[in-house]
């Protein structure tokens, strides 16, 4: 099994804290520096269509000062892929996106939606973005996924999570599955897996073991354990859960 997993931090909540009372604090690109530092090996950023968290000036910023590679999480809009022809960041994430959603509600429907994710992804690699598809872990959307030729998927964990987290055993386990299943078959078709939604210390230390997964991208947790244990120290118990879960192996 490939080795040490990456870990890519997802900072949109420093800016939905700073949203809340307008004005520059707390200021999501020190927090990306202050992760990197800390041993993160990515950063991931959500621009939403309503800027609820990250703003363009955010994103600008990211694109100019990382040190590590930035993956910008976006619709498959013209105006965000203009957006990311011009920045060029490291990767771009094409997600599922809803205006009156609390958060990231599925995946992406990659089957349906074909015909636009195609020149959507043809201009991302054209830009140089290493684009990746957030997706459910089912068969046709990670097929689908093969056949745009999107070298990632990240494979969407929140309903698994969320099965963990009410304590449900056997929708947890299903959903365990499809995510395993999901890797294998996306593994086996060329692509780079991912992961990431809703990820804590104990269901990171999980999903580690299991074949096929590259890189988690997990923030809210993250962003929240930081409120009480600081940043660094929350991204490294991440990190040990990570490797602890993936030596289990
Ligand atoms: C796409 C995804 O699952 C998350 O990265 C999401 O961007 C987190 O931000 P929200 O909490 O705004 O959904
Ligand atoms: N793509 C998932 C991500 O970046 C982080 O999701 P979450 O940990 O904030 O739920």
């Amino acid at each position: 099994m490939a080795s040490r997993l990456r870990l890519g931090v997802n900072i949109d909540h420093v800016a939905t804290v700073r949203n809340a009372r307008g004005g520059a604090l707390p200021d999501p690109v020190r927090a990306a520096h202050l992760a990197v530092a800390a041993g993160a090996d990515g950063i991931t950023a959500h621009l939403r269509e309503d800027r609820r968290h990250i703003r363009d000036a955010d994103m600008e910023r990211l694109a100019a000062e990382l040190t590590r590679p930035l993956n910008f999480e976006m619709a498959a809009t013209d105006e965000m892929i203009a957006l990311a022809e011009r920045l060029k960041p490291h990767a771009a994430c094409l997600v599922p996106e809803k205006r009156e959603e609390r958060t990231t509600e599925g995946g992406l429907d990659v089957v349906g939606q074909e015909a636009a994710l195609a020149p959507a992804i043809a201009r991302l690699r054209a830009a140089g973005c290493r684009v990746s598809l957030f997706i459910e872990a089912d068969a046709a959307p990670i097929q689908m996924a093969a056949k745009l030729r999107a070298p990632v998927v990240e494979l969407h964990t929140g309903s698994w999570c969320e099965a963990v987290a009410a304590g449900e055993r056997d929708r947890a386990d299903s959903e365990f599955h499809r995510l395993a299943e999901g890797a294998a078959l996306a593994s086996s078709l060329g692509l780079e897996v991912h992961a990431g939604h809703g990820l804590d210390y104990d269901t990171a230390r999980r999903l580690a073991a299991v074949p096929g997964f590259v890189e988690f991208n997990i923030g809210h947790f993250l962003i929240g354990e930081a409120i009480f244990i600081g940043l660094e120290a929350a991204i490294g118990r991440m990190r040990q859960a990570m490797d602890e879960g993936r030596a289990a192996k």
